[in-house]
């Protein structure tokens, strides 16, 4: 399904979408599919992280999981193959891949877009690729109808971001705060004003990531954005419930407790508008 589909489904339905990062993976490929197909029931839109060794934007929870998902063999083909299973079993909900540009540039840009679009990725992320970069990456994504996803930061300067968003497709990714991405217990009281500065300029819808780790965050972020995207929260659940060997101790604990976690995060995306009462 195609990301601005979705963002028009959920417009009619009055609800915000819930984007849920997961490792493709992690800790292994088996356990990463069900973990997936899990997200895939409550997440409205599902981004994939292909592991690299070298994650600069990428703070300790997710880190590890790349460390634990490359150690079992993980690869951009098999991220790729995970990609088409889940698109089979749940073609309604778009799913994207997070990826460093090395991943892209040693598969050669046109034949990894190409790749994704024949297993059904709608979009993809690309950390560190700046706009100034990204011309024949931009154009293989329009041959093959494949949503290039910029992320925008407070740091972005105003004539940079018209730049950026001039090219962004999908939706736009919202860099909370500065920094690497991570859990935090209170959001940036600048993320606000971000978020109204780049919808002014924004044609797609504005998602926003970093540091949301509950639902309350999630009810809070999408009061004024388009969408809310939960990685290391989600992630520090596989963390939670392995044993020394790497290994998920209960996986059916593991996937209840994965369950119950993103689809109270979804819930925060329904909240009820509260109305003024009008007197008369
Ligand atoms: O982990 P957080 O703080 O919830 O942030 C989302 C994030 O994990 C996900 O979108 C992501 C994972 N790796 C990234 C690298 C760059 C930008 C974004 C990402």
């Amino acid at each position: 399904m195609k990301l601005k589909e979705k963002f028009d489904e959920l417009k009619n339905k009055n609800e915000k979408a819930f984007i849920a990062f997961y490792v493709g993976g992690d800790p292994n490929l088996d356990v990463s599919e069900k973990a997936l197909e899990v997200i895939c029931k409550h997440a409205d839109i599902v981004e994939i992280g292909i592991p690299f060794s070298d994650p600069v934007a990428d703070g300790l929870t997710i880190q590890k999981a790349d460390v634990r998902a490359l150690s079992r063999g993980m690869n951009p083909i098999k991220a790729l193959e995970l990609a088409k299973k889940l698109n089979e079993k749940f073609p309604n909900v778009p799913k994207v891949f997070l990826t460093y540009y090395n991943i892209i540039f040693k598969m050669g840009e046109e034949n990894f877009v190409k790749k994704c679009k024949n297993v059904g990725i709608s979009g993809i992320i690309v950390p560190d690729l700046p706009i100034e970069e990204a011309e024949s990456l931009l154009s293989y994504c329009e041959k093959y109808g494949v949503d290039l996803i910029f992320l925008v930061a407070p740091t972005t300067p105003d004539e940079r971001l018209k730049k950026i968003l001039e090219k962004c497709r999908g939706f736009v990714y919202v860099v909370s705060r500065t920094g690497i991405t991570g859990e935090r217990e209170k959001l940036s009281e600048e993320t606000e004003d971000l978020i109204r500065r780049v919808k002014k300029y924004s044609k797609v819808p504005v998602c926003v990531g970093f540091g949301i780790s509950k639902k309350e965050h999630v009810e809070e972020i999408t009061k004024f954005a388009d969408g809310a995207i939960v990685g290391s929260a989600i992630v520090k659940i596989v963390e939670k419930h392995l044993d020394e060997n790497g290994n998920i101790k209960d996986e059916n604990k593991f996937l209840n407790d994965l369950e119950e976690f993103v689809r109270t995060l979804k819930e925060g995306t329904k909240a009820k508008k509260i109305k003024t009462q009008v007197k008369n």
